[in-house]
This record gives structure tokens, sequence and C-alpha cells, in this order.
């Protein structure tokens, strides 16, 4: 933070003096290109790590603090094509707090400084974008400008009097003679990409991230071209004002709404540091159910004349401190674009960038999505890329950093045949953008896939069976051929059949082959045999596991069909609806579609499988293998259904069930068990680390059960469970939001992808 350090006649290194010109320089270009050219090179958490190396060199050596180093001004003065205005009021930028203990010292210092104990903060969300500032006179919008070095900023009245949110005219009758609105106008994320294709098309550079394609879009020399940007704005401020009183800054927002300004939705004015840390905390976790993107949470002081009282520095108030979330975004360099072949044949282009730790978590893939999204990014092999991870969503490429791309980079071109087995790639239906691998059956990357799928906790939970054997079994080395060939043969596998297999060990997320940490080369193992040739003990556990799992119920067995839009749920519906798969052969389509939770697509779906020859030959496999195919039971003399009617909805983890577990407990009794919550939802079961379902549920007062809770709910029914259950009112509860419940199995996120009926889970 800026200080006022006094500097000692101490003299200062050379050394100390050269970082300290060669980082202010650094941070100058940076904020060129940032404020003026709308086009960084370096990520922002980057950019603030560089500012405050500056600043504690200055701490060390005080003299170096001069007027004119960054660390003192909002940011450089700069020619540009627009007209300069000056503000009636400074503008100021803030400081930033990273730590408890920083925001801590910051509310210390405004106890001590205020003179008061009467005062009240204002939490506000600081928005991500660009800020400005509106001059009314008389009512009317006469002048819009940028920040630019704070006393000075550029005249972009025209642009901003296209965003439609902004009034030409203040309403009411309680009008000032002037006031300066402040305020941050933002670009929405989710039109972000569409700007970026439009761009592309036309040929013109895309923006690295929505941020600067609100600052882009608003220092458009014609303001044509801003009218066509779906610009946003939330007034966070007051400047020079005449006419008009205001004594704390809350109501000056009632006030500003009243005449029609775009005032936040979430401010909050709170009492103390506790509670400001409760703000911070809750809107960490909904931090992406927010209408605009946030970095961080503004505290001010509520009170202006106090705020008077704190004053400011030359470059910050000393009476507002901003919070910096975690960056979720960083910038690296995107090595390759690879594809990937997922369980449905489906084939996704993704991204392979130089391994970076972002959101806690290190980062090497992310998705793209399809080719025609890899165009509209407008990245290229070799770029720098500004990625993204936003709380549990898979991993993002927003775009690339042009002024960085180096003259060997290339364009991705999607291959014409499938990576895996050769065939030529095509789309399956016309007008469909994803292109598929036809060779469904024998295709080692869709039979591998199908098979991890199945045995896997979602089916038929098969222990010692992962990805490495589901590779091995489909692609290996030797023997030339694989012994599955689909999964028809899946348990008729014997020892010997597997003793000589050897193949590369695949990592999961990729799907590429694992390096040996010693030699560098790739990993080859024989899979199955120990090095005496006889079997491993996992390998006989795993055909074991294999033999067992014949008798899954029903639901399970359709699950591991892998049938298009037929996950768990629909698995269950038919199911419990037709008792064998045999009836469900024979369902009509209208039968079919009929069933709760089926419809007319997976009924289409189920239909079609049934048509292809080597699916039935898979079931006349496994019948003959002693795999179940009916449910035991008719209709009627099914037990009680104390829950039936319900919709519950299971989040967390639990210590007694699985995920899997706790449905089919609920759905046994008669409970519908849903994927999100609605105001529908009777109960929620909330495990440990919930995620967002748990705040939806508090937001819509849904009775929330833990585990204890639930287990009253399946003993004893719905009534005592009311009487067992939550519904907190208390923010600051709220345990933390975790990693996706579907984590996705490959960072390209197909497997998640193709299943609908998982995302409806
Ligand atoms: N990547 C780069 O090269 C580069 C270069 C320069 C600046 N930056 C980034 O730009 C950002 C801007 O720097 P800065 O000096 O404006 O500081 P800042 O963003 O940390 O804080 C000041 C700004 O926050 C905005 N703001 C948003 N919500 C607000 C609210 N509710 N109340 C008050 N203000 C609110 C205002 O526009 C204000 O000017 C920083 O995050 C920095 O990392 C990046
Ligand atoms: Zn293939």
């Amino acid at each position: 933070m800026a200080g006022e350090n006094h500097a000692q006649p101490a003299s200062v290194p050379a050394q100390a003096r050269e970082k300290h010109a060669q980082l202010a320089e650094q941070i100058e270009e940076h904020r060129f290109r940032y404020y003026v050219k709308d086009q960084p090179v370096v990520s922002d958490a980057e950019f603030d790590r560089l500012l405050r190396t500056l600043e504690a060199l200055e701490d060390e050596y005080p003299e170096l603090r001069t007027p004119d180093s960054p660390t003192q001004k909002v940011s450089g003065a700069y020619e540009t094509d627009f007209t300069a205005v000056q503000h009636r009021e400074r503008m100021l930028s803030l400081d930033n707090a990273f730590d408890d203990e920083e925001l801590a010292a910051w509310a210390d210092r405004v106890a001590k400084d205020v003179g008061t104990t009467d005062y009240h903060f204002l939490c506000e969300l600081k928005v991500d974008g660009l800020a400005v500032n509106l001059t009314y006179e008389h009512g009317r919008l006469t002048r819009a400008a940028t920040r630019g070095d704070g006393r000075t900023g550029e005249d972009i009245t025209p642009n901003v009097r296209t965003i439609q949110e902004i009034p030409h005219r203040l309403a009411g009758d309680r009008i000032p003679a002037l006031v300066e609105i402040r305020g941050e106008v933002y670009f929405p994320m989710d039109a972000f990409q569409e700007l970026n294709a439009r761009l592309v098309e036309a040929g013109d550079k895309p923006f690295a991230n929505p941020r600067n394609a609100a600052a882009g879009s608003l220092r458009q020399k014609d303001p044509k071209i801003t009218a066509t940007r779906p610009l946003h704005m939330v007034v966070h401020g007051i400047g020079a004002r005449e006419g008009f009183d205001i004594d704390r800054l809350s109501h000056a927002y009632e006030l500003l709404r009243e005449w029609g300004l775009p005032t936040a939705r979430h401010n909050r004015v709170v009492d103390g540091l506790e509670q400001v840390r409760e703000f911070i905390t809750t809107f960490g976790e909904r931090r992406h159910s927010v209408e605009h993107e946030i970095d961080g949470v503004v505290v001010k002081l509520d009170e202006i004349s106090l705020q008077g009282r704190l004053g400011s520095t030359s470059r910050a108030p000393r009476w507002a401190i901003a919070w910096k979330y975690a960056p979720e975004e960083v910038n690296t360099k995107l090595l390759n674009i690879r594809v990937g072949v997922g369980r449905t044949g489906r084939v996704t282009p993704y991204a392979q960038v130089e391994p970076v730790t972002v959101a806690g978590s290190e980062v090497e893939f992310a998705t793209l999505h399809n080719q025609e999204v890899v165009k509209s990014k407008g990245v290229w092999i070799g770029d720098t890329v500004v990625l993204r991870k936003a709380g549990d969503v898979i991993p993002e490429i927003l775009g690339p950093v042009v002024d960085l791309r180096p003259e060997d980079a290339y364009e991705f071109e999607m291959p014409a045949e499938c990576p895996e087995c050769g065939t030529a790639l095509r789309a399956m239906k016309e007008g469909d953008i994803d292109l598929r691998c036809p060779n469904a059956r024998s295709c080692p990357a869709q039979l591998r896939e199908r098979l991890f799928y199945l045995g896997s906790r979602k089916s038929l939970d098969i222990e010692n069976f992962g990805y490495v054997a589901a590779a091995a079994l489909t692609r290996p080395l030797e023997p030339a051929t694989p012994p599955l060939l689909d999964e028809g043969d899946l348990f008729d596998l014997t020892v010997d059949q597997l003793l000589p297999i050897k193949a590369y060990v695949l990592d999961q997320d990729s799907g590429l082959p694992k390096r040996d940490a010693k030699t560098g080369e790739d990993k080859i193992v024989t899979v199955f045999a120990n090095q005496k040739g006889e079997p491993k003990t996992n390998t006989l556990a795993m055909l074991e596991h294999i033999a067992a799992a014949r008798q899954r119920p029903l639901a399970r067995i359709i699950t591991g069909l892998s049938i298009r839009h037929v996950g768990p749920v629909a698995s269950e519906a038919l199911a419990r609806e037709f008792r064998s798969l045999d009836r469900i052969e024979q369902a009509s389509q209208e039968e079919l579609a009929a069933v709760e939770g089926v419809g007319p697509t997976i009924a289409a779906s189920v239909k079609e499988w049934f048509e292809v020859d080597w699916h039935r030959e898979i079931l006349r496999k496994w019948r003959a293998a002693g795999v179940r195919t009916e449910d035991e039971g008719g209709g009627e003399d099914e037990g009680p259904r104390p829950l039936a009617g319900l919709t519950v909805v299971v989040t967390g983890t639990l210590e007694r069930f699985t995920r899997d577990g706790a449905k089919e407990a609920l759905q046994a009794l008669g409970a519908k068990v849903a994927g999100a919550v609605s105001k529908k939802t009777a109960f929620v079961v909330a495990g440990e680390n919930p995620g967002s379902k748990y705040d939806k549920a508090m937001q819509l007062k849904v009775p929330v059960l833990d585990e204890a809770g639930f287990g009253i709910l399946l003993e004893q029914g719905p009534e005592a469970a009311t009487e067992a259950a939550v519904t907190p009112e208390d923010p600051a509860g709220t345990p933390e939001a975790t990693v996706a419940e579907e984590a996705p199995a490959k960072a390209a996120g197909q497997a998640a992808e193709e299943d609908p009926a998982k995302a409806a889970e």
C-alpha cells in the first residue's frame, strides 16, 4: 500500500535503483498495453505481482518512492485518439488486500483514524470491467469519460450513449444541478465468445478476455460499432456534486436508483470486520452466479463525512480497500491441440498447454469443444493464451494474446481420420458440427472409453478394472489382435488371454502414454502378468470382480451398454418400468417415451441401439455368460414406497453411502432423485463439501439434511426428516464449495458432455 514513509537520507544501492527503474518501465509498458491498446500481454495477477514487487522495493528504499513512481499514480497519462477531458473530482484507484492480515490492517487503521466508533462498512462486489465517469448537468448526460490518469480521461460520450442501461436523462423530480457518477462498464462472459468469433471471421484481432472486450468496445472511434456490443454498467461511486446532500454512500445509491441509474444489486451495509469477512466468503462461493465477472470485494466506509476525514493518497482513497479473490485467469502457452475420441465416437479437440497452476490446481489440458470453436476463438498453436479455470468448471481457453504471437505459430486443422483407428471422420447427421469416428464397434478409443465407463461407479462398479486395463484389452502392443473387439467377450476373458498382453500405460486425462520417470520413455508394461509370467494378484481380483458384476441390478447393466443419452437415471427409469432387457427391446418407441424420465430423444436412441446387429450380439453373449437381464419381482408386489412423490437432491460426500448408493436407497423407497435444486425439491441431502446446490437450497429455503438427517428420512420418512432438517439463514455457515460432483473423467470433458442424461442428474 502506498504509505508516506519519509525518505531517510540513506543512499540507495545502484542495483536497487536499477531494478526499480526496470520494474517501473515494465509496469508503464503493461499499463499502456492494457489501458490504451486494450491488449495486455500479461495476466492481471502477474501485473499485480510486478506492482507489489515495486512497492516492496520502495518500502525498503523509501527514497525511490517519488511522485512519478507507478505506485503513486492511478495509471499513465497517455496521448490517445480521444479528446482529453478533465474530471471535476479525481477518479482514484483502490488499494488491495490479498489476505486477511492486509484487510485487518486496513480496518485497524480506519478504526484509529476515523475518530468515532459510530461507522459502517459498505461491502460491494468488485466488477471486472473498466471505470467510467458520467457527468449529468441538470439531469442530462453531458459527458462520459474513461478514468485516464485520474484527473484527465478520454471523452467517450458518443460511445457511452449507446449503452442501453445508461439514462440520457435522469428520472424523477429531485434532480441536482450537477453530479458525476462513477461506475464499471463490463462485457458479459457468455457474449464474449460470440464477439471473438465475429472478430476472427472479419479478420480482426480477438480479445484475450471479457474485460479487454469491454474496454476495446467502449474505446471505439466509431460509436456505431460500440452500439453493436452488449455492454452493461454498474454504478459504484459518486464524484463531484452540486445541489444535493448525501450522508451515506449507501443512501446515495438509493437516490441514484430513483434517477434510473444501474446500481448494484448485491451491496450490503455491515457493522464490522467479521461481517465483512462473511460477505467476502459468501460471494467467493457465489462468484459465478453473479450477473457479471467479479475479481473481488470493495469495502468502503459508508459515512461520507468520515470518508473525508480519512482522505486519499495520490493513488487511492484511504476509506476503501479492494479484497482480491484468487485469480482464475493465467497466461500460458498453447503447446498443441490434440483430438480425443469419446465414448460415442465424438472427436473433440483439446488444448495441451504449458502446465500452470490456477485456482489451486495444476492445469495441462483445456477443452476446445469442436473445430468451429477452435477457429472462432482465433487461437493458434504456439500462441500465448488466456486460460481460465472458474470454480469447478473444466478449464477453458478464453482467447489468444495476439501481440505475442510467434512467427512459427500455426492454425489447427481438424484431422480427416480418427487418430486411433484411421477411419475417415464424418458428421453423423446433416448440420452436425461434431465429427465422429463411425467405427463405433471396434475403434480402440471408443471401446476403451465404453469399457472404462462400464467398469466405473456409475455402471457395473468393477474393482481393479480401470483405464489401464480397458486400454490394454482394446489396444495392446502385443498380441496383434486385442482380446476384446467389442464388449461382448468381457465376461468370457480368461487368465491365459491376459498374461501375454503388453501395453502402454495410458493417462486417463489425456489418453496419452505416461512416461517413465527415470528413462523419459513411454511406459510399456505387461499389464496382467508379473515378472515370472504369473498372473498379478490384481489380475485375479479383476477377473473375480468382473464375474461378480454379472449380478448387478438391471439398471446398472443398462447403463453399461453406453446407449446414447441413457445415463444412470434413464437406465433406472427403464429398469423400473420394464424389468427386463427383452421387454425394453420389444417396447414400442411410444411406450418407451411415455416412461417418466425417458422421453422421445432417449426412446429413439434406445430403439436405434437395438437395431444394430453387433449390439444384439453383445447381449446374446452376455446372457450366455450369465449376466442379469431382468430384475426379479413384478410391478405390483414391490415393497412400500414411503417416499413416493418426493424429489430429493444429493450433493457432497456422504460417509455411509456412495452417491449412487444414496440414489438407489432413495429410489427404492419411491423418491425421485434430481440433479438440480428447484422449488419442487423436497429435500437436499448434503454431505461433506456440498457444492452450489447447497447454496441454491438455502436460497429457495429447501430443507437440507445432513447424513444423520438422511438416515432419518430413509428410516422414519419425510415428516421426521423435516424436523431434523436445517434451513440455515446464516450464510457464514456455508461450507466451502468444492470440486465438481460430476468431475469429468477427461480434461477435454467429452465423457461428461456426451451424455445429456448426466447433465440432468
Ligand atoms: N494485465 C495487465 O497488463 C494490466 C495492466 C494494468 C492494470 N491491470 C489490472 O487492471 C486492474 C485495474 O487496476 P486499477 O489500478 O484500476 O486497480 P483495481 O482494479 O485494483 O481497483 C480500482 C478500480 O476498481 C474498479 N471497481 C470495480 N468495482 C468497484 C466498486 N464496487 N467500487 C469501486 N471501484 C470498483 C474501479 O474501476 C476502480 O477504478 C488490476 O486488476 C490490474 O491487475 C492489468
Ligand atoms: Zn476411431
